[in-house]
């Protein structure tokens, strides 16, 4: 029975020479490819790894905008972006166009999170809203107060 450690990831079960061309192209040329495919890799994995940070910081921008009732979307924050990775793409010789919707996707899914991350939001503090208070007020109203009392407007 194998043992799985979710805290270590399982590169045993990744075959880097996996290729539909095994067996159809020559040894030399095999080798060379594989050889810049492990740079390719390792240039993938760093994108996983990058992109989780990423994600990790604008879930706090997500929780921000969701405690202050902010929209999930900041089109002049995003067009500024645009223009930026646009004008880094070129610099390094990467299609801009390619940049562009490469960061839309990112920002698309980001929004996504965005708004469900405000949804739960909402739904917890209407919730709390409407939970009525368990401890009777200490002077017998029935009165709630306290951390957990509900405000209405
Ligand atoms: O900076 C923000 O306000 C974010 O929500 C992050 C982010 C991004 O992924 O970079 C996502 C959505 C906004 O439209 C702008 C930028």
């Amino acid at each position: 029975m194998t043992q799985h450690n979710h805290d270590v990831p399982d590169s045993g079960s990744y075959d880097a020479s996996a290729s539909s061309l095994a067996g159809q192209v020559d040894n030399s040329v095999m080798a060379e490819l594989l050889s810049i495919r492990s740079s390719i890799d390792n240039i993938d994995a760093t994108l996983v790894f990058l992109l989780a940070e990423r994600f990790k910081a604008t879930q706090k921008v997500g929780f921000l905008k969701a405690a202050h009732r902010l929209p999930a979307g900041d089109p002049g924050r995003e067009t500024a972006q645009i223009a930026r990775l646009r004008r880094l793409a070129e610099e390094a010789h990467l299609d801009p166009a390619f940049a562009e919707k490469f960061l839309n996707f990112i920002i698309g899914e980001v929004i996504r999170h965005h708004e469900a991350i405000a949804e739960d939001h909402e739904a917890a503090s209407g919730k709390q809203n409407r939970e009525p208070e368990t401890q009777p007020a200490p002077d017998g109203t029935g009165v709630a107060s306290g951390p957990h009392a509900s405000v209405t407007a």
